[in-house]
Parts: structure tokens; sequence; C-alpha cells
């Protein structure tokens, strides 16, 4: 056993399978999540029922679209698409405000949706059609798999995170119904030997949604602020353990109680490293406000109520103005 496999994990662990549990069973899932979103605002999640070989399917679907040649993927470059779908090239985003680009190329999947759907034809935000690789056939089954996957976890996740907070585990149903999700493929080169001060796979940051549920492979790089010391912790890979963290969405329903917390990716393994990012961002008409649970007498909101679509489009306005 390597001395890795000694250390506990510097985040922790939830066992999803407990909200299927007895009363106390979720109880018990209740309070270890309300201190996991605490104290890091990240965590592990097992025994989330997602298919071992599905994960290692999306894995090498993953590599097989970052290993086309540079043409193949231009043709399908994000700079195409009204919905922000598909290929993002090396240092294509700067996620750290004065730091040089990101070391990481990516691949973004939405739901599939034709123009006849009416959030299309009204040009809704981030909504429309994918970009598939032509030759890579497997691809898209694959992913889509995967993509519905997610979206049936990420409400578990959100049952779980109503429990936690004191609500009914229904609370967040209307805010699952027809979420914009948005699957990230990612892959991060080794970092040379002399980087630019500063430089990164991926530039400390927030995510905007509601949750994050991350995939990883067995390459650390993670590292993850602590939001009470400010120490930057490795958030090592885990197996068949996704990490999971808070958006930025979650301060505004919960009046700052829980918050999204900075993280970041150095990749200095000396390998390819890939992960797979899952945002779940909830429907776009959803009005985030201040819960009820999050209020205490004579408190009042820090922030005015927003919508979903509203919030994502501020966010993405920041980030790539
Ligand atoms: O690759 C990772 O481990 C993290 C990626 C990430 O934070 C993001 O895409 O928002
Ligand atoms: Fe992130």
């Amino acid at each position: 056993m390597t001395q890795s496999h000694l250390t506990p994990p510097a985040l922790p662990m939830i066992d999803l399978s407990l909200l299927d549990g007895s009363e106390n069973d979720r109880q018990q899932l209740a309070r270890s999540l309300e201190q996991a979103c605490l104290r890091h605002g990240f965590f592990y999640v097992c025994e989330h029922g997602i298919d071992g070989e599905l994960i290692k399917r999306v894995f090498e679907q993953s590599r097989a679209l970052f290993d086309l040649p540079d043409a193949q993927k231009e043709v399908i470059n994000k700079s195409r698409s009204p919905a922000n779908r598909g290929y993002e090239p090396l240092k294509g985003q700067t996620l750290e405000p004065g730091s040089p680009p990101d070391l990481k190329e990516g691949f973004y999947i939405g739901e599939e949706l034709d123009a006849s759907d009416p959030r299309v034809q009204a040009g809704r935000f981030n909504q429309g059609a994918n970009q598939w690789p032509a030759t890579l056939p497997e691809f898209r089954r694959t992913m889509t798999g995967y993509f519905d996957a997610l979206n049936e976890l990420s409400a578990r996740i959100m049952s779980a995170l109503a429990l936690s907070l004191g609500l009914d585990e229904a609370f967040f149903d209307d805010f699952c119904h027809q979420p914009l999700s948005t699957l990230r493929l990612l892959h991060y080169p080794p970092q040379p030997a002399r980087p630019e001060p500063g430089e990164k796979g991926c530039g400390a940051h927030t995510d905007f949604g509601g949750i994050t549920i991350l995939l990883l492979d067995d390459k650390p790089g993670l590292q993850v602020r602590d939001p009470h010391t400010g120490q930057w912790l490795d958030a090592e890979p885990v197996a068949g353990a996704f990490v999971v963290n808070l958006g930025d969405m979650i301060a505004r329903w919960t009046n700052d109680r829980y918050r999204s917390t900075l993280h970041r990716v150095v990749n200095t393994s000396g390998e390819e490293r890939y992960s797979v990012p899952f945002f779940f961002s909830g429907n776009p008409d959803h009005e985030v406000r201040c819960l009820p649970t999050c209020l205490a007498a004579g408190d009042q909101p820090h922030y005015p109520p927003t919508t979903v679509e509203a919030h994502l489009m501020e966010m993405y306005r920041r980030t790539y103005a």
C-alpha cells in the first residue's frame, strides 16, 4: 500500500445511499452534509449509483476526442455554436483574472435541443444543438447517457442538500425540472518544465451554478482553498467517488450560510490529466431567493431574488468579458 492510501482524504466523504435508508440514516446524511458544506463547500460522494463501465467509456471517448487532429477539432469549435457547445482550444479561457490563460483544452455538451424547441426559438441562454465529432461513432451515445445519469444524480444531491438545510427533500424539485446543465470534458497537458509565472491548468475560481459533480481520473492536480485557513488543500482522486462542490447560487439561497469555494488545477503530475465536470444549474426560470430556513428573525436577505438564467448570464459575462 502506498503512503497516499494511508493519508485520509483532505475533504469529507458523503455516502449518498443513506438518502434511501431509514429516518436515522437520512438524519445522519443531513448532518454530515451540513458539516461538509459549512466547513469546505467541497466533498466526495460515494455510493452514488453511477455505473463504473459508463465512467470508463466517458474517459475513453474523451481521450479519443482530444486525440483528434487539430483540424477536426476546429470544425466543431465552440465559437461556431450559439449555445456555447463544442471544442475550446488550449488557453481558450482565463479563469483567474490577471493570470496567464488556462493550460487546458475543453469540450462542452448540453441537452440536445433542435431549432423547433420553444427554448431555442426564444433565444434562451445556452440552449440549442450540440456539435458532435463526426469521426467518433460512440461519442454521442456515451456522453448523452452520462449527461442524463448526472442530471438524475444532481437531483438526488439537491434532495440531500434540502435535508441538510432543514427543508423537505422535495424542496428543490421545481429547480431540478428541465435543468440547464453543462457537461465539460477537460484535458490538461503536463505543465511545462518552466511555466510562466502563475501559469495553471485552471486558474483559481468558484463555479457559477448550483452544484458541480466532478469526475477525476487518477492524476492529482485539483486544489481547494480551505475557506477558514486560506490554505490550498490537495483534493486527491478517490476511486469510485465524485468530487462535489457548491456553486455561487448557494450563497443566494442560504444567505451566505453555505458558500462556493475557490479551487484551481495545477497539473504537475508530469502526465496528461483528464477530468469531467458536470455543472448543474437548474431550471432557467427558477427564482433563486433566500431560503425560509436561512433567514433568522431580524435578518435581511443579502441578495435580491434573481432567476437561474439571469444569474448565469451575469457570471458568464464576467468571465468571458
Ligand atoms: O479539472 C478539475 O479538476 C477541475 C475543473 C474545474 O474546476 C472546472 O471546470 O470548473
Ligand atoms: Fe470549477
